[in-house]
């Protein structure tokens, strides 16, 4: 089963009953009864934990993502210790672009950072399509996941045309996002082409994750909700478009998520997903009723508020399991990442109250 190349032998195992494709996570995406309500959060490999910092102490953040061994025992932390219902790959977004030829480097306490900032057609023309080889790092951890996470489904990755355009363009992490806005204006051609060929080495990237054996893939815009509605309809929805619809024929959940996109939540949620992520500002109802019946919503609890004491998030953690009862199907998240100074436990009860408000007993028929 570890050498085939297309992942359906994969995936027929993993459809029986109880197995990670009938897991409450997946049921849900698809918008299907579900036991309880599921719960992951976003970046939760990493940050919080103890026994993250100790494993990556010598390891910079781009070398751990390229060893197997370590990917393998930094996803599956957070499944030990707060038995989440997914577990996600650690890697990054901006890991297929250097695996693409780009020359960057992610800096400790800063982020990705582009040695030549993509600004010309001579620069776009050097990103490289990617295939297996180019990050079989990935494709093995992935492999070795699968078999160590059983029933517990893996969630791949990648990163948005334009969220990875904006790091390329500015050479790094941005407020503004003005350089990639005025390259987007002033020559939009030119931002085509570096979005389709971003949307191309995504779709090259989710692909690979898929054969290995994911279970569901997340596309992070994190950066979209820079943009007005308008312009995101016009220079971003048909490259997120490409990569989302680009991956219906495998049959395995995608999540689209942006964090300030209460103004997108409509355009995104044409991109093709099957699951629409939500930050904290807009309410799980009101979500529902721009994204429409036909997609199941995540989210959204305001990661700061992990910070507070225990009956506030107790309040929000049921306010927000009340609301996403307005949505076909809803997956418990944050409304953006886990903040590194959390405390795990906290998070590890927030799981163990999202099991036991949304326990129901269902007709799995
Ligand atoms: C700091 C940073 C990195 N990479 C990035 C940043 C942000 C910089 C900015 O503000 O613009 C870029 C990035 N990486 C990821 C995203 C999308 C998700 C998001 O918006 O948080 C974005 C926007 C996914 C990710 N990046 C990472 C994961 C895997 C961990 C997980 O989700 O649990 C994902 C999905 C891991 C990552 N990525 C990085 C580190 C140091 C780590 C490990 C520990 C940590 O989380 O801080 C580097």
């Amino acid at each position: 089963m570890t050498t085939d190349t297309t992942g359906t032998a994969a995936r027929d195992d993993e459809s029986r009953p109880g197995g990670p494709a009938d897991s409450p996570f997946v049921r849900a995406c698809r918008r299907r009864p579900v036991p309880h309500t599921p719960v992951w959060f976003m970046r939760q490999a990493g940050r919080s934990l103890p026994e993250y910092r100790e494993i990556r102490a010598n390891v910079a953040m781009l070398e751990s993502c390229r060893r197997p061994d370590l990917v393998t025992e930094i996803t599956l932390q957070p499944v030990r210790r707060h038995s989440v219902d997914a577990a996600i790959l650690f890697s990054d977004i901006v890991v297929p672009v250097a695996a693409a030829g780009v020359d960057l480097d992610i800096v400790p306490g800063t982020g990705p950072v582009v040695a030549e900032p993509v600004r010309t057609a001579a620069d776009v023309e050097r990103i490289r399509p990617i295939g297996r080889d180019d990050v079989d790092y990935v494709d093995e951890a992935v492999r070795l996941l699968v078999k160590e996470l059983g029933d517990t489904p893996l969630i791949g990755f990648a990163g948005a045309p334009f969220t990875l355009a904006s790091y390329l363009v500015e050479g790094g992490p941005s407020r503004t996002h003005a350089k990639t806005k005025a390259l987007m204006h002033g020559e939009p051609e030119l931002w085509h082409t570096l979005a389709d060929r971003l949307a191309e080495v995504t779709l090259a990237f989710l692909r690979v994750q898929i054969e290995a054996g994911v279970s569901a893939v997340q596309l992070f815009d994190s950066w979209a909700g820079a943009l007005s509605e308008a312009d995101y309809r016009r220079f971003v929805l048909p490259h997120s478009t490409k990569v989302l619809t680009g991956l219906a024929d495998t049959g395995v959940p995608r999540i689209h998520f942006g964090v300030g996109t209460a103004e997108l939540l409509g355009a995104m949620g044409e991109a093709g997903a099957d699951v629409v992520g939500v930050d904290w500002r807009t309410p799980l109802d009101v979500a529902t009723r721009r994204i429409g019946p036909d997609r199941a919503v995540q989210g959204n609890l305001d990661p700061t508020l992990l910070l507070a004491p225990w009956p506030v998030v107790e309040n929000e953690v049921r306010r927000i399991l009340e609301q996403g009862r307005a949505a076909p199907g809803h997956v418990f998240n944050l409304g953006h990442g886990v903040l590194p100074e959390t405390d795990p436990e906290v998070l590890t009860r927030v799981v163990a109250l999202v099991h036991e408000l949304s326990a129901r007993p269902v007709d799995r028929g």
